[in-house]
């Protein structure tokens, strides 16, 4: 692949094509904004310049509900040879292109899994989709040509593809990526009327389960609308969930024991239920789950001391693979957890200790 056309330069399209410019690909870069088109082209993504013939592959990284619109629009501009998108929902953009009379055989729909709360060009990174599933939903009409471009993509991304049907690809992102957005705003909502001490007192727990509260209310709307009902279906079954935990609570009230000890084991299995469920998260780049370590750091919340930790880790030859920081309210200290393999923990305090570090148990 040597040339590609992106249309659509927020946050999606802008991140692929840093990728592919990263990777020596040739970018075309337009969208419906010309600023952000242009943002795109500043920041290294490629050129506004129109191609003067077909690219190889166009990825059309709009809303979902114009993919339809916008692949018909460059189909019959002739603009590539084949065409893919990233759209979060697959159903609703292929009906629409199927609708629409689009060549199906020159395109397949796709998905990247990675995001970010913020969107537009300058919230893009060339590394987003790095070690991420990219769903890719090929047809029987689907060509070869187009199949292996697209796979092409996902691998110059760094990505790793999975192929599905639609309509399977968008019960799954319901539960992974819709249901838990939702949940999350409406655990954050909670919070907009708090008591300003009772929000002071938040800890690395809320602040986990809020994190993508902050997303974009225009795009997550663009989202859901093309896949409301079935995130409706999972909420309603997580709305009996909520059912049976607030009786098991108030059976944790009565004075009755039996129902008592009734209440606490309904309440014991939900915790329970959520380790099994959090347990098969898949770890970094697709593997299996992994246990991670916590060593945790206390550092003084100042310029250059991350990377100093980070340093010494690479020193003592240990591989952070993830890293939080608690900040302490009212405090200039941070305490950072970094996430090691078990067998890595000793040899990292050990080392962390000697150069002086307050390493926490
Ligand atoms: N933001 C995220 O976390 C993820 C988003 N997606 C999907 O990627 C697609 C793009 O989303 P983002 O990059 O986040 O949104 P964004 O809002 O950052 O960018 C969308 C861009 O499309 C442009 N656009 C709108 N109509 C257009 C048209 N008719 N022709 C050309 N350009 C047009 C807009 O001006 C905007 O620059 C959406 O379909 C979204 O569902 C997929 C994975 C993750
Ligand atoms: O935070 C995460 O991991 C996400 O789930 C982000 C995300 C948002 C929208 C998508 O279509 C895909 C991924």
């Amino acid at each position: 692949m040597r040339t590609v056309a992106v249309v659509g330069t927020g946050l999606i399209g802008t991140s692929a094509a840093l990728a592919l410019t990263g990777r020596g690909i040739t970018v075309y870069l337009s969208d419906a904004d010309p600023d952000a088109a242009r943002t795109a082209a500043s920041l290294g993504a490629g050129t506004t310049e129109e191609p003067t013939e077909p690219v190889d592959l166009a990825i059309i990284a709009v809303p979902p509900a114009l993919v339809g619109k916008v692949l018909a629009d460059c189909q019959r501009h002739g603009l590539a040879r084949c065409y893919t998108d990233v759209a979060s929902v697959k159903s609703g953009p292929r009906t629409e292109v199927t609708t629409l009379g689009c060549d199906t055989e020159h395109y397949i729909g796709g998905h990247p899994m990675a995001g970010r709360e913020q969107s537009g060009p300058l919230a893009a990174r060339a590394d987003l989709f790095e070690g991420r599933p990219w769903v890719l939903t090929p047809t029987p009409d689907t060509d070869t040509e187009t199949l292996n471009a697209a796979l092409e993509l996902v691998a110059l991304c760094g990505a790793m593809p999975v192929v599905m049907d639609a309509a399977a690809h968008d019960r799954a992102v319901a539960l992974v990526s819709h249901t838990p957005q939702l949940l999350s705003s409406l655990v954050a909502a909670r919070l907009e009327h708090a008591d300003e001490t009772a929000v002071r007192l938040a800890g690395q727990g809320v602040r986990d389960v809020t994190r993508i509260a902050a997303s974009d209310p225009r795009m997550w709307l663009d989202i859901l609308s093309a896949n409301a009902g079935v995130v409706a279906d999972i909420l309603e079954e997580l709305a009996a969930d909520l059912g049976t935990t607030v009786a098991a609570l108030r059976a944790m009230e009565t004075g009755d024991e039996a129902v008592r000890r009734a209440g606490s084991a309904d309440i014991e299995a939900v915790i329970r239920r959520g380790n099994h469920g959090q347990a098969r998260i898949p770890g970094k780049h697709g593997a299996p789950p992994t246990r991670y370590e916590t060593v945790a750091v206390a550092i003084g919340d100042q310029p250059g001391e991350l990377s100093r930790l980070f340093r010494e880790a690479a020193r003592a030859g240990v591989n952070i693979e993830d890293v939080a920081i608690d900040h302490s309210t009212g405090q200039r200290v941070g305490l950072v957890q970094l996430q090691v393999e078990p067998s890595a923990v000793r040899r990292l305090v050990e080392a962390l200790g000697e150069r002086g570090w307050d390493v926490r148990d």
